[in-house]
């Protein structure tokens, strides 16, 4: 682990503000301390000898407001500071990764820890961290600055015992690398493995599984737990090492200030300055030790962070080929009459095989298709939906080339948030109220909002909660009418649904192919009954 990355400013521009501003109130808390240090001297002395109190009283007390008025401005400017960071970068984390083929993406668990716990991780490094770095690399030596005017032996011992704390954190840093490298990666197991449970939790209860997973998450917490342990062992551990050797550093100051106030070689004034200056030399350093186990996690999250935004390292491959994704003007669609549209989708002798894999799921694919219903079957596990995401431009082809208009892709798993219907409906671009209400009439879903008691601003749960399977389907075909998408590729979009409602969205499905280019993937015979084209893969287009 680096002490500083400066790649964090060159990410999140936004961070030199707050930084700039930490250091330079370091650097004034540092002054402030040494300052109080002085005049809390001469209090004491003026004390002791029956001079005047006023003035060294009114400083010391001027000086500790101040310190308080730092203190209290840095927590503030740190604070900002680390949620802007922290903000910043699952902003620009969730931003790399929807402009990346799926290829190109990490995988579901590393990405979800590194967009939650790794962003928030980040939050202590830039709030804690960082701050008492910029302290520990200005008060030291302002510290010993003072301390060689005023007194040059202190200055030395602390010039010589220094330097060993910097060396001791580094020693205890290596040793806690390999943990927090070991503590994070459990991390993310435990959060991927947690994420699948989830996911998959009706399955498992389907199947009476469920309690097993108790027993392995269990497990991996357990590893997780005990990785943390060891982790807080050994800040506790550095911590104390590094207090015992700032204690002992600033008692030999302390014992010879005082051998020699005692001889009467020394005032009383310097020697009570240079014992109270002595501790600003080490304790800025040992805060560092302190605040470096708190912050571990987050600057190897911040690595990890960045390696992902940086272009140059994630940049997927070109492929051979390149794919075509722009919209072309009008798609065609307003081709003068007695002239046949031009097609919208072209698939030419594509392949591909997932990353990692020998097997090529698609070999040789060619498919065109213009405005209409064209309508792809096969087998399940032959690549149709590989082939719709190709289409969609989520996935590179290894060989061929694609060319497509801007495309509108309905998974087999359509999102859904929790909000309302019209935010579900309208979550590709804001929509007039009469539009929406076209388009619900269009998939035949305008009875059943109209009857709902707050008609298109009624809630719905997340995963689309207190729809039937047959609404939700007809929901995300009224969201592809809205989308200004010419091409609107449906992943078996009767999957699930009962056969009155595989009717109604059949019927949606030939409604939209009258404007739009779809294609859809299904086994149902009802849907490629309605098609204009059918492609079996594996078989020659069909053109009815
Ligand atoms: N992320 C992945 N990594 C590796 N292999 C994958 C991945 N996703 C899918 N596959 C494999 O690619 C093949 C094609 O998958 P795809 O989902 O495209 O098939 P499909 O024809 O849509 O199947 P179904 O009709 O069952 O939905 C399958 O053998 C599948 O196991």
């Amino acid at each position: 682990m680096r002490p500083f990355d400066p790649r964090v400013l060159r990410a999140v521009p936004t961070t030199r503000g707050p930084v700039a501003a930490l250091a330079g109130i370091g650097v004034a808390q540092g002054l402030a301390t040494i300052g109080t240090a002085f005049a809390l001297a001469l209090l004491v002395v003026a004390l002791v000898r029956g001079q005047d109190l006023l003035t060294p009283a009114l400083w010391t007390a001027g000086l500790f407001a101040a310190r308080a008025l730092l203190g209290a401005a840095a927590e503030r400017v740190a604070a900002h500071a680390g949620t802007l960071v922290a903000t910043h970068l699952r902003e620009r984390l969730l931003d790399a990764w929807s402009h990346r083929t799926a290829d190109a993406r990490p995988a579901r668990g590393r990405a979800l820890t590194l967009a939650t716990q790794g962003t928030s991780a980040v939050e202590p490094y830039i709030a804690k961290y960082l701050p008492a770095l910029v302290s520990a690399a200005a008060v030291p030596p302002l510290a010993v600055a003072c301390l060689l005017v005023v007194d040059w032996p202190s200055a030395l011992v602390v010039i010589l015992t220094v330097p060993l704390l910097p060396l001791f954190a580094a020693l205890i840093g290596a040793t806690t690398q390999e943990d927090t490298d070991r503590r994070w990666s459990s991390l993310r197991d435990l959060s991927g493995h947690f994420l699948d449970v989830m996911r998959g939790l009706p399955t498992l209860v389907g199947y009476g599984r469920a309690e097993h997973q108790v027993e392995i998450i269990g497990e991996v917490s357990q590893r997780h737990r005990r990785a943390t342990m060891r982790t807080l062992r050994l800040a506790f551990l550095s911590a104390a090492a590094l207090e015992l050797l700032a204690t002992i550093s600033v008692a030999i100051v302390a014992v010879l200030v005082g051998l020699r106030l005692t001889s009467g070689s020394m005032d009383l004034l310097v020697g009570l300055t240079a014992i109270l200056i002595a501790p600003e030399a080490y304790w800025p350093i040992r805060r560092v030790g302190t605040e470096f186990h708190s912050a571990a996690d987050g600057a190897v999250a911040l690595d990890e962070i960045l390696t992902e935004l940086d272009p140059a390292a994630t940049e997927p491959v070109a492929p051979a080929t390149p794919v075509d994704h722009g919209v072309r003007a009008a798609d065609d669609q307003d081709a003068p009459p007695g002239r046949a549209p031009a097609p919208t989708v072209t698939v030419t002798g594509v392949g591909y095989s997932y990353p990692g894999t020998e097997r090529a799921v698609l070999e040789d694919v060619d498919l065109v298709a213009g405005p209409g219903l064209t309508v792809i079957t096969g087998p399940s596990g032959c690549g149709k939906t590989t082939l719709l995401e190709i289409i969609a431009g989520i996935r590179r082809p290894d060989r061929g080339a694609v060319g497509a208009s801007q495309v509108h892709l309905v998974t087999q798993r359509p999102f859904l948030g929790a909000g309302t219907l019209r935010a579900n409906l309208t979550i590709s671009g804001p929509a007039e109220t009469h539009d929406q209400w076209r388009a619900l009439r269009e998939v035949g879903l305008d009875g059943v909002v109209a009857a709902l008691p707050h008609g298109l601003d009624s809630p719905i749960g997340d995963d689309g909660f207190g729809l039937s399977a047959g609404q939700r389907a007809r929901l995300v075909l009224g969201r592809a009418l809205l989308s200004p998408a010419p091409v609107v590729l449906l992943d078996e979009p009767t999957a699930h649904v009962d056969p009155d409602s595989a009717e109604a969205v059949g019927q949606a499905i030939e409604r939209l192919a009258r404007r739009r280019t779809v294609i859809a993937v299904s086994h149902q015979p009802d849907l490629v009954a309605r098609a204009d084209r059918h492609l079996g893969l594996g078989q020659p287009a069909v053109t009815r």
